[in-house]
């Protein structure tokens, strides 16, 4: 089966090229992955093609025993029939003399486990954006009538664009083999169901109470039944009983509660977990950047902000490129272009409300980043300083996009691809260039080259805050005079990005919610053309 360019890997005898006897496909072995059980995980490509895969590979030798040569092609015959997007897929699979060969999706960024390993916790919207997609791939399971029997961290599965797969079939087995077999315990030790223990056999429910395994092990970053000895351990498991998590939200300690019941009837379906309050009152993200992989991710605006963000980025930064941040500077990556990531803290940098750990605003998945904020500070994390936009003014057709935040800082996101923020904690002048890191300087020492634009940002400052000051109730921003007049300009104050309030504006923007009782004026809709109350700026910014 061996090519004949193939040559022997030093330290074990698999070659590095693989052939499928069946379509002739040449495969070259890469890295390995992991290992398991029954056998090795390398990476994979398909010589004519370049794709990527991920290979199992499983010794003949290593399956003897008739039990666990029935448990790998149980593996295969349920997985071989599998497609759904948060599955992993199951390209091919084949066997010579050595070997048995699955050939599946392969997803570049490991695992959940991984990930907490390097995170220690993960944050509530986070979690959200997981467990949407774990349910989702888990329903078509449950669907097609199987029962998984091993989900945990480490079997969720991650790509490259941070999508969960469920993956490593090798427990699961059809709902009505689980009912003829009701005595067999398997799965990891710490998630089994009471059930299960009780060898009453696997069920869907079993399924979801390792879901609420995998929830509270993620928000607090220990199993919820992490005891020695077993039989300890396995009393709790069937009293339903763990250390209460009193650090998270109300809405998630009573999800898990739900899905940690001692009886299983008594679990909720996945719809009815779709619909908790976890979930249908907490922030989720739809999209997470890679870095989430190693650090808190910076989440993206919900809308309407984050539509008018995205907007002014397109304006601002037509044909530039932006690459998401990425972790660890291998070679050949363009630097992000995401405006401030490197900021100072100052700018914007506690949680918004309602978004646990966030630190920073951002335009969406494909927009350019507009990070107002500073990394995340966990210290913060007790006692956030709420920060948000305004007021602002977009007249990004002629110089940029101006917007003030409810301390006093203000920033302008240039016509040229360029950032500059006027932070008063400390007092300093950040400069994001458009490409490169930030730099920050005192007030007194912003250098010459900069004038022109220190210029502009010091005009829409003040333009913001001498020329937006009236209130307008909620529902009433429609503003209308000079819409698509001589300026072209958008200007608006906000409060912070929230569910409810805000306008329809002309031209087909939304924004505004609702505003802090401390916050002096009424949030109104951000519209295009010239409010009523707003007199047209001068046609050049002072310099
Ligand atoms: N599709 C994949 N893409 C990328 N890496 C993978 C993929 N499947 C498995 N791996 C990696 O290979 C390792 C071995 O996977 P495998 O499914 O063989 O065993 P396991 O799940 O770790 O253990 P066990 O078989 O005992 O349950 C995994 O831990 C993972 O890191």
């Amino acid at each position: 089966m061996e090519h004949s360019a193939s040559r022997r890997a030093q330290g074990d005898n698999l070659s590095y090229f693989i052939e499928d006897p069946g379509t002739g496909t040449l495969y070259r072995r890469g890295q390995l992955l992991g290992k398991g059980a029954f056998g090795r995980c390398y990476k994979l490509t398909d010589t004519s093609t370049g794709k990527v895969y991920a290979v199992k590979i499983v010794p003949q030798a290593r399956i003897t025993r008739l039990e666990s040569r029935g448990k790998v092609e149980r593996e295969i015959e349920l997985h071989c029939h599998l497609s759904h997007r948060h599955v992993v897929g199951f390209h091919r699979h084949f066997a010579d003399r050595d070997n048995i060969y699955m050939i599946l999706e392969y997803c570049s960024r490991k695992s959940l486990a991984h990930i907490l390993k390097a995170r220690k916790t993960l944050t509530e919207p986070e979690v959200r954006y997981y467990l949407r997609q774990i349910i989702a791939g888990l329903r078509y399971l449950h669907q097609q009538g199987i029962i998984h029997r091993d989900l945990k961290l480490s079997n969720f599965f991650l790509t490259k664009n941070m999508q969960v797969k469920i993956g490593d079939l090798g427990l699961a087995t059809r709902d009505e083999q689980a009912g003829r077999r009701r005595g067999v315990v398997c799965g990891t030790p710490n998630y089994l169901a009471p059930e299960v223990i009780a060898k009453k056999g696997h069920s869907f429910q079993s399924d979801i109470w390792a879901l609420g395994c995998v929830m509270y092990t993620a928000l607090t970053g220990c199993s919820p039944f992490e005891i020695t000895p077993k039989q300890e351990m396995y009393q709790c498991i069937r009293e339903g009983r763990y250390p209460t998590p009193n650090h998270l939200s109300p809405g998630a300690r009573d999800l898990i509660g739900r899905l940690l019941a001692p009886s299983p009837s008594a679990r909720p379906s996945l719809e009815e977990v779709l619909e908790h309050e976890f979930f249908s009152q907490g922030f989720t993200p739809d999209k997470l950047p890679s870095r989430a992989c190693h650090s808190v991710p910076i989440f993206a605006l919900p809308n309407p902000i984050s539509k008018l963000l995205k907007k002014a980025g397109k304006v601002l930064f037509r044909g530039l490129p932006c690459q998401e941040p990425r972790a660890g500077g291998s070679s050949g990556h363009v630097p992000p272009r995401a405006l401030g990531s490197v900021l100072p803290p100052p700018a914007l940098s506690g949680p918004l409300p309602g978004w646990p750990g966030t630190g920073g605003l951002s335009a969406g998945p494909q927009g350019p980043l507009f990070l107002l904020a500073a990394e995340y500070n966990p210290v913060q994390r007790l006692a956030p300083p709420v920060l948000w936009v305004t007021r602002w003014v977009d007249y990004s057709n002629k110089y940029g996009f101006g917007y003030l935040l409810s301390d006093g800082s203000t920033g302008a996101l240039l016509a040229d691809g360029t950032h500059l923020a006027l932070c008063l904690r400390p007092p300093r002048v950040c400069y994001c260039p458009g490409r490169g890191e930030a730099v920050s300087f005192p007030r007194s020492a912003v250098p010459a080259s900069l004038a022109t634009k220190m210029g502009t940002l010091l005009f829409f400052s003040q333009y913001m805050q001498q020329k937006l000051l009236e209130v307008r109730p909620r529902g009433r921003g429609t503003p209308g005079a000079g819409q698509g007049g001589r300026e072209n300009h958008w200007a608006g104050s906000v409060g912070y990005a929230s569910a409810g309030g805000g306008g329809e504006a002309p031209g087909g923007s939304a924004m505004g919610g609702m505003c802090p009782a401390s916050c002096a004026h009424v949030a109104g809709g951000g519209y295009k053309g010239e409010p009523r109350s707003v007199p047209s700026p001068p046609a050049q910014p002072a310099a």
